[in-house]
């Protein structure tokens, strides 16, 4: 059946203006005033912001780390981001060294296969480069449509890759048409810091911070935006959490080379001094990079403003307080790094952006929805509201103020990390692929419906890279 949207106001990256959309199957068939009604449900908007369906560039669902597995998969983890006005999620699919990629890939697609309630795609993690990875990449872009690849500089003897096999990937990623994100943190002087931290008897959740200073993270992020330079390659440098990092990118877009780089929210509005909470509460806000001074978050909201910074993921990754934060007990380098976001990312950026004056209501949809599409190879169909494009669509009460809490919240996980955090604005129904997947607030979907994409090589959308910029 036809579905008509009427009265709402529709806020695109560029445009916001009052008018009707219809939604004829999966598209968005006409945009306009006075269109015809006649066979169409028609769902009031009025008082309402029509936004594109959010894009998350960076979860982790059903992931193992650490010695356990996060508390959200793919079916629990897509209910809560379509909750929270996220249409599309974009996981990486862990490889481990010689095991074929194609084994990985097999792995993600059993975990989110007949779970998933939005669409979803994978970004693939390169933790060696050989002969048979090189040969494996290109078909791994043509077959999966996998047009990313992530190499972590941290997390030593677990994930973390040497610099020849990032200048190899970024190398690659050229050839092929592909973008290389970095997790960009100096895991050899982290490491040594550590043991450091350890042998002196320092073992409390704070000490995750002081072990992983804002200089690691700076350090790493001018070495990988180096070698991109030099690879003439592209890069995107997920969860940036300081001055740091943001002076290290900033530097490198000035130079002209393709580098661009994401925040997460709990950079925006937590800091340092969370980690310090009694009762090992502190293990909750334990995340790498780790939270940081507070004046940081004016950087970063001046960097999303004024371009610096261009996208917002959640990195959400989430690990009940109970059982499995409580692993680290004793010992901080066992606390499972990471937190659960994915439900509040779409409203905290537009409660403590846009609300508060900091960007534009046109600047959040970029960044929380197109320019993540665009880079991540899902433009036009995903990322925007336009005739053609995917009714992934999220009607926003731009007035509605509540309480975050995980009494309510949707993730599978014992706390919220935005306990208590009063937002304004809220997602009222949400439209994959134009079916309801919550109406009135309420999940409608079902698991299973969310489709796996394959995506666009790097920069092969119709507008130039430059114009992603
Ligand atoms: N960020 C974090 O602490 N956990 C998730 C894994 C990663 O992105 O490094
Ligand atoms: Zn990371
Ligand atoms: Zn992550």
């Amino acid at each position: 059946m036809k579905k008509l949207i009427k009265n709402g106001t529709i806020v695109t990256a560029s445009d916001l203006y009052e008018a009707d959309i219809l939604i004829e199957g999966e598209k968005i068939a006409a945009i306009g005033r006075n269109l015809d009604e006649s066979a169409a449900q028609v769902i009031d908007a009025k008082g309402a912001y029509v936004f594109p369906g959010g894009v998350d560039p960076h979860t982790h669902l059903d992931m193992p780390f650490g010695g356990t597995v996060t508390s959200d998969d793919f079916e629990t983890g897509t209910i809560a981001a379509a909750h929270g006005g996220t249409t599309t999620v974009i996981d990486f699919c862990l490889t481990s060294k010689g095991e074929p990629l194609k084994n990985s890939i097999q792995t993600w697609h059993e975990k989110s296969k007949e779970k998933a309630v939005i669409d979803y795609g994978f970004h693939l993690m390169i933790s060696e480069v050989n002969d048979s990875v090189l040969a494996e990449i290109p078909k791994i872009i043509e077959e999966e449509g996998i047009t990313s690849f992530k190499v972590f500089m941290a997390y030593k003897n677990v994930f973390q890759a040497d610099d020849e096999t990032l200048f190899r990937t970024l190398l690659t990623a050229k050839e092929h048409g592909a973008l290389v994100m970095v997790h960009a943190e100096n895991g050899d002087v982290i490491d040594f810091l550590v043991n450091k931290a350890l042998k002196e008897g320092n073992t409390d959740p704070i000490y995750h911070a002081l072990t992983r200073p804002p200089e690691v993270e700076g350090e790493a992020t001018g070495r990988a935006a180096q070698l991109t330079g030099l690879a003439d390659s592209q890069l995107y440098v997920v969860h940036v959490s300081c001055a740091e990092a943001v002076e290290k990118i900033e530097e490198a877009r000035k130079k002209g080379y393709q580098v661009w780089g994401e925040t997460c929210p709990q950079y925006l509005v937590l800091d340092q001094s969370y980690l310090e909470k009694p009762n090992f509460e502190g293990a909750k806000y334990v995340w790498s990079p780790p939270l940081r001074e507070k004046w940081n978050q004016d950087v970063l909201w001046n960097a999303l403003k004024n371009g610096q910074l261009q996208t917002l993921g959640s990195d959400q990754c989430s690990f009940n307080f109970k059982g499995q934060k409580e692993l680290g007990l004793g010992d901080f380098t066992k606390i499972p790094n990471g937190g659960p976001i994915i439900e509040d990312r779409f409203s905290i950026l537009f409660s403590e952006g846009v609300k508060k004056g900091r960007i534009s209501i046109n600047q959040f949809v970029d960044i929380v929805s197109t320019r993540i599409a665009k880079l991540f190879g899902l433009f036009p169909r995903k990322g925007t509201i336009a005739v053609g494009s995917d009714a992934d669509i999220v009607i926003f009460d731009p007035n509605k103020e509540r309480t975050i809490s995980a009494e309510t919240h949707h993730m599978n996980v014992d706390y919220s990390a935005f306990e208590g955090m009063k937002v304004t604005g809220e997602p009222i129904s949400v439209l994959s692929r134009g079916e309801f997947v919550i109406r009135e607030k309420e999940f409608v979907g079902k698991p299973g419906k969310g489709q796996y994409l394959k995506r666009d090589r790097f920069g092969s959308a119709k507008k130039p890279a430059e114009q992603v910029r």
